[in-house]
């Protein structure tokens, strides 16, 4: 495949890397300063780069025919929207808050652990998310996924930074070296607590999914998940 990147910083490096193992081409690195851009060049655009940027560079695959991957978070205001607009020019997407495969894994054991704590108001819950030092938005998409796991299958209506309730759930949000991402989802009683955590060691993982979400996107047409591309049903 021919992919551009949106974005060549820690995530975009990362994905090249991954991408000229799997053999394929890197035919375009787009920052902010990238005046013109040939999108007859690239068969996939993968688009890591900032909160504000991401919807823009976003709509300029699907004005230009471009199925595209996009990981950056901070951006989910304007999901609806890319939603529509990808429809209605028919193109493909798929956004994640997090490509790996581990934690697209612990997304499924959280829902599935949030199930049967449902009817134990005994537990609170709360989640915490840990990355590095240069990280633009708190609290992490991922940490974002993980706390709408939890409300569409618990009495939680809402969540909010460093604030609970019996039906605000909190997120706990620390930024401390250089930290991948660690989350954790803790279910707290006066007898006990039971956590789940997930630990990325690099951001391999999420390149790698990301790459094989752009493989996997190749001639089709529509709004997908991660969910799709692992098939978890
Ligand atoms: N979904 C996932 O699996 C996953 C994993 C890691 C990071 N992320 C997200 O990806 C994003 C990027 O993370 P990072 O660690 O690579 O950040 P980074 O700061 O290292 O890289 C972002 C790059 O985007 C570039 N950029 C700025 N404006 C741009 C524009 N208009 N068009 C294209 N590029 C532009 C910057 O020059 C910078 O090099 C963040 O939102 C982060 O939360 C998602
Ligand atoms: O390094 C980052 O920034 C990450 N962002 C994603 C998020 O916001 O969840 C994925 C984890 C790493």
């Amino acid at each position: 495949m021919r992919i551009a990147l949106f974005g060549y910083g820690k995530m975009g490096q990362m994905i090249e890397q991954i991408a000229r193992n799997r053999g394929h081409e890197i035919v375009a690195k787009i920052d902010e300063n990238t005046q013109d851009i040939d999108f007859n060049s690239m068969d996939v655009a993968i688009d890591f780069s900032m909160p504000e940027a991401a919807f823009g560079n976003i709509t300029k695959c699907f004005n230009n025919n471009v199925p595209v991957i996009s990981g950056t978070t901070g951006w989910l205001d304007k999901y609806e929207d890319a939603i529509t607009l990808c429809n209605d020019k028919k193109g493909a997407f798929i956004y994640a808050s997090n490509f790996s495969l581990g934690v697209n894994i612990f997304f499924e054991l959280n829902n599935y652990l949030a199930k049967m704590m449902q009817n134990l108001p005994e537990y609170k819950v709360s989640l915490e998310e840990i990355h590095h030092t240069q990280k633009l938005d708190a609290p992490s998409g991922t940490a974002i996924t993980l706390a709408e796991g939890v409300i569409a299958n618990s009495n939680y209506s809402e969540w909010k930074l460093d604030n609970s309730s019996d039906t605000i759930l909190p997120i706990t949000s620390k930024r401390i070296g250089k930290v991948p991402g660690t989350h954790t989802v803790d279910y707290e009683s006066v007898v006990d607590r039971i956590s789940i955590k997930h630990t990325a060691h690099n951001r391999e993982g999420f390149a790698l999914g990301a790459v094989t979400a752009a493989e996997w996107i190749i001639g089709k047409s529509g709004v997908f998940t991660m969910r799709d591309v692992l098939n978890l049903g």
